[in-house]
């Protein structure tokens, strides 16, 4: 089965990339998943500047998935700049890299952008606009604020001129896939949704010491792994119909390769792991890649792309 993937100007060997925040906070963490058998990477989401983020423990893996309150760690928007330098690479040995900025502010966001538009690499690079952190003290999410995101948008598109993506929050109402997808329909250079982020807020019980797992935030954090498919699944399927010129990027409870191809049906060109990256490593992809081949195969298809979008409702 052929599980090439064009779209956004690069082909892709696969569509399974890792979730940005996860496994690549570091040149190491970075090379590792270029290493891997990974279609792309993604680069952690970056501020102007290196952040501590917030207070240890910040991260707890679960049965069904993982909490997160990181509070953006990142080494800050040259170091990821500079790591893009060596590793983009175009033409025949192209593994075009993901690259996630989430200012502090909407001018840091906007100045990171025009700098990543100038930066030599620029055109094997794909800006992935974070709009949904649910994990900074005192800063409502993008994602849920319409005008907010408008000007957001806006002030991108004004300095950066090639086709770029967001990433999205979970949605949970019609009508906010409506709004959200009319602010975003008038931004034709927004050329990929990648959905979801974490569902943010959770609140983890370690019930035997009864207090909360994580420090930030007295315990509330984002919410991965199994639990969120059903929801990701509902923001894939509900920017695809809204948004149809747009690539939808599904990210959320993919363990396996059926729940990619959960992804693929539901309209995702590109498929994201996190919290399973998180538990099992870079070699993941190698296994999910494998299941997902099999699958594809024994549902006769020729190809993943012949999947994408193939979800069929109840008549
Ligand atoms: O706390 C974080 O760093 C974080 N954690 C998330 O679950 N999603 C994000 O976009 C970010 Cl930026």
């Amino acid at each position: 089965v052929d599980l090439s993937v064009s779209v956004l100007g690069h082909t892709f060997a696969n569509p399974l990339m890792n979730a940005a925040g996860v496994c690549c906070s570091t040149t190491e963490e970075l090379d590792s998943l270029l290493a891997s058998a990974s279609g792309t990477l993604i680069t952690k989401s970056c501020t102007a500047q290196q952040r501590d983020g917030n207070p240890a423990p910040r991260f707890k893996p679960l049965p069904l998935g993982s909490i997160n309150s990181m509070g953006l760690p990142n080494e800050g928007y040259e170091y990821y700049a500079e790591y893009v330098s060596h590793r983009a690479k175009g033409g025949a040995a192209a593994k075009p890299i993901f690259f996630s900025i989430s200012g502090m502010t909407m001018q840091d966001s906007a100045d990171m952008a025009a700098k990543l538009a100038a930066h030599p690499q620029g055109a094997n690079v794909l800006l992935e606009l974070n709009l949904s952190c649910p994990n900074v003290p005192g800063k409502p999410q993008i994602g849920y604020d319409m005008q907010d995101m408008r000007r957001y948008l806006e002030a991108v598109t004004a300095v950066y001129p090639r086709p770029f993506g967001v990433k999205l929050p979970p949605y949970f109402d019609m009508a906010h896939f409506d709004q959200a997808a009319e602010v975003l329909n008038a931004f034709p250079s927004v050329a990929f949704l990648t959905c979801i982020n974490s569902v943010g807020n959770g609140l983890v019980i370690d019930d035997t010491c009864d207090t909360v797992a994580i420090k930030p935030k007295n315990g509330f954090g984002g919410i991965g792994g199994e639990y969120v498919l059903p929801t990701a699944l509902a923001n894939v399927n509900a920017f695809r119909t809204r948004c149809p010129e747009k690539v939808i990027i599904g990210c959320g409870g993919v363990l396996c390769g059926r729940d990619a191809y959960q992804h693929l049906l539901a309209g995702a060109s590109l498929v994201q792991v996190g919290t399973q990256l998180w538990k099992e490593g870079p070699d993941a992809f190698r296994r999910i890649r494998d299941e997902l081949q099999a699958h594809l195969a024994r549902k006769g298809y020729g190809a993943d792309r012949d999947a994408i979008g193939k979800l069929k409702v109840i008549e």
